[in-house]
């Protein structure tokens, strides 16, 4: 944990009369994909915020590259829900925007040679001219998805980005981030509420009880082998033996789990469990 990259050391965020967590620890390796998964309102977005350096934590800090998070930064790239782009800007303009921020030196030409580069990853050339007005809510959200990977961040964060998308346009975007991520060797932390996203995505997986005071209960290690895509992944060995872990988690012991912690528990030694692995092992002579 003291070696990760991102390194989220005893965070709390509390309110008057309500704690949301406490004594929140975990770290991200550099290149690394990280899911959080749990029940409304244990506070997955408020970890984000903190990760983003939108809020500041009641206690604790979070270390990312050896430096503490003191406010937003562009090393932390937030992708939301909502796409959040500037509507009177056309894609180009948008994703050369923030360009124009990371890179303040370079010239007209270069930010939007950079820009369309950008778009011709997702696979949006052809829209580079248009308003966000005059585009699909996926589309949108690829710009979105454009413009953060543009400005190369130390770290990804990412809110339910497709929740709002039809499942057909959610899934080709999920396929599309999985690629993204891996070529860019990006690290990236991503909330959903979608178990098969988590699986596709993540190299780790965190479970959360159920607020208030939640906990972060368990590590679930995503041993599946990439490169995974969504058409395959529940053919692959372990998959189910996955699934069937964090919907079981998300079902029962979310709630069990919560409250009061048991004897000897350790907020900086969360179990780190590798529920694919047992079919192997089960057929190991
Ligand atoms: N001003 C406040 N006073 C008291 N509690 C608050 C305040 N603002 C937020 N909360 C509580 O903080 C908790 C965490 O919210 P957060 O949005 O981080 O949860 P979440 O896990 O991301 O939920 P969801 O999945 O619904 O987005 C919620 O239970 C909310 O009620």
């Amino acid at each position: 944990m003291r070696h990760a990259y991102v390194s989220v050391e005893g965070i709390a965020r509390r309110y008057p009369g309500a704690t949301v967590f406490e004594d929140l620890w975990f770290g991200v390796n550099r290149g690394e994909f990280v899911c959080v998964v749990g029940h409304s309102g244990c506070g997955k977005t408020t970890v984000l915020n903190i990760l983003a350096g939108l809020e500041a934590p009641s206690a604790g800090e979070v270390i990312v590259d050896g430096q503490a998070i003191e406010g937003p930064s562009l090393d932390r790239a937030v992708i939301f829900q909502g796409h959040a782009l500037m509507p009177w800007m056309t894609a180009e303009q948008n994703v050369g925007f923030a360009l124009s921020c990371r890179h303040r030196g370079w010239p007209r030409a270069r930010l939007r040679e950079a820009a369309r580069a950008a778009l011709v990853r997702v696979g949006l050339e052809q829209a580079a001219e248009k308003k966000p007005s005059q585009l699909s809510g996926g589309m949108k959200q690829r710009v979105g998805i454009a413009r953060a990977l543009a400005i190369e961040p130390k770290m990804l964060l990412m809110d339910e980005p497709f929740s709002a998308l039809d499942a057909l346009t959610r899934g080709v975007l999920q396929d599309e981030v999985a690629r993204l991520v891996a070529e860019a060797d990006q690290t990236a932390f991503m909330i959903t509420h979608d178990v098969d996203e988590a699986i596709l995505l993540a190299d780790r997986i965190l479970l959360m009880t159920n607020g208030p005071e939640a906990r972060l209960a368990e590590i679930v290690v995503n041993t599946l082998p990439r490169p995974r895509q969504r058409a395959t992944l529940h053919r692959m060995p372990g998959y189910h033996a996955l699934r069937d872990h964090i919907l079981e988690f998300l079902i029962t012991r979310s709630r069990t789990l919560a409250g009061a912690p048991p004897a000897g528990w350790d907020p900086r030694r969360v179990p780190e469990l590798r529920p694919a692995d047992a079919p192997a092992a089960l057929a190991a002579p």
